[in-house]
């Protein structure tokens, strides 16, 4: 068998244009269109392409985009009042502050000082809270774009074996949660896992979000298996998932890297903007 390639570039392409509809709406009825504010600290280069590219597909899909460029030495308390102005703005309806921040900054103290209602990326612990006990709230953009391209695949997804390697807040975690509210059979691995290559194969569904270059390989595959693979790992080959490619010829259908979950990530956080203005200017929203 060789997979079909799940092509999330294409996917993400629609999606932002249907967001791009939902923003002209509410600039045609509140007058002002949605705003994404950007928080970038230091100057690492991998995050300065993100914050650009996140940028440039705020303001095609005709939204407000603010962007915060702050140098490393930035301290701790001055991050923290940056952000409690960008709550207070009402022009502003999404804050993303870039992860990983520098050292001597605290990331736990930064995303719980966001407003919940405008934690576009979903991190606060409010927003995880609710959706762990099925309270409408922010869902984080790279397991809702996982998400999206798994259903987008297989339908109903209900008694279907999900395994989700990794436990991470930002990916695994949230995974693990969208595929229990889909009444999936959900097995977290980690780590500390015993015999991950046969948990792996029982599984009809695997997200692999662990940062290690080809990891998941053919031989731990159930034939006809969906894989999608989260991992974006720099090395001197270029850009390599978590996914072994060779994993093609027993899966039914895989995301590619680069041009799959990647392009997901930002799509879904314009959509969270979108909600988001939606909710605080009363305007309905269809997407
Ligand atoms: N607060 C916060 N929220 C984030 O969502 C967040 C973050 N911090 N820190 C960094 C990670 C990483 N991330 C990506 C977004 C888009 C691609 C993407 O579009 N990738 C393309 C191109 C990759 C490339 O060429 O570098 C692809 O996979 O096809 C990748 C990674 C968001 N992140
Ligand atoms: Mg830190």
């Amino acid at each position: 068998m060789t997979a079909t390639m799940i092509d999330g570039k294409a996917f993400a392409a629609g999606l932002r244009a249907r967001v791009a509809e939902g923003a002209a709406r509410i600039f045609a009825e509140a007058g002002r269109r949605p705003g994404l504010a950007v928080v970038l600290v230091g100057d690492d280069p991998a995050s300065s392409v993100y914050v650009r590219s996140k940028g440039k597909a705020t303001v095609a899909a005709g939204m407000e985009s603010f962007e915060h460029r702050l140098p490393a030495s930035t301290g701790e308390a001055e991050l923290l009042a940056l952000v409690a102005q960008l709550n207070a703005d009402p022009a502003v309806d999404g804050i993303l502050v870039q992860l990983p921040l520098p050292k001597h900054i605290d990331e736990r103290a930064v995303i719980t000082s966001i407003d919940p209602e405008k934690d576009v990326d979903g991190f606060h612990p409010v927003n995880a809270g609710r959706l762990a006990t099925g309270l409408e709230g922010f869902v984080p953009c790279t397991p809702y774009g996982c998400l999206m391209l798994i259903k987008d695949q297989l339908g109903d997804l209900a008694g279907r074996d999900a395994v989700v390697i990794g436990r991470s807040n930002i990916v695994g975690k949230p995974m693990a949660q969208l595929l229990i509210r889909e009444s999936c059979t959900v097995t977290v691995a980690h780590s500390r896992t015993h015999d991950l290559p046969d948990v792996v194969r029982r599984a009809d569904i695997v997200v692999a979000a662990v940062g290690r270059p080809a990891m998941v390989k053919p031989d731990w595959v159930k034939p006809g298996a969906t894989l999608i693979d989260v991992g974006i790992n720099r090395t001197d080959a270029g850009l390599v998932g978590d996914i072994d490619p060779a994993c093609a010829e027993v899966a039914g259908a895989m995301t590619p890297v680069p041009g799959g979950v990647g392009p997901m990530t930002i799509a879904c956080l314009l959509r969270n903007t979108l909600v988001s203005a939606s909710r605080r200017l009363g305007v309905a929203y269809a997407i």
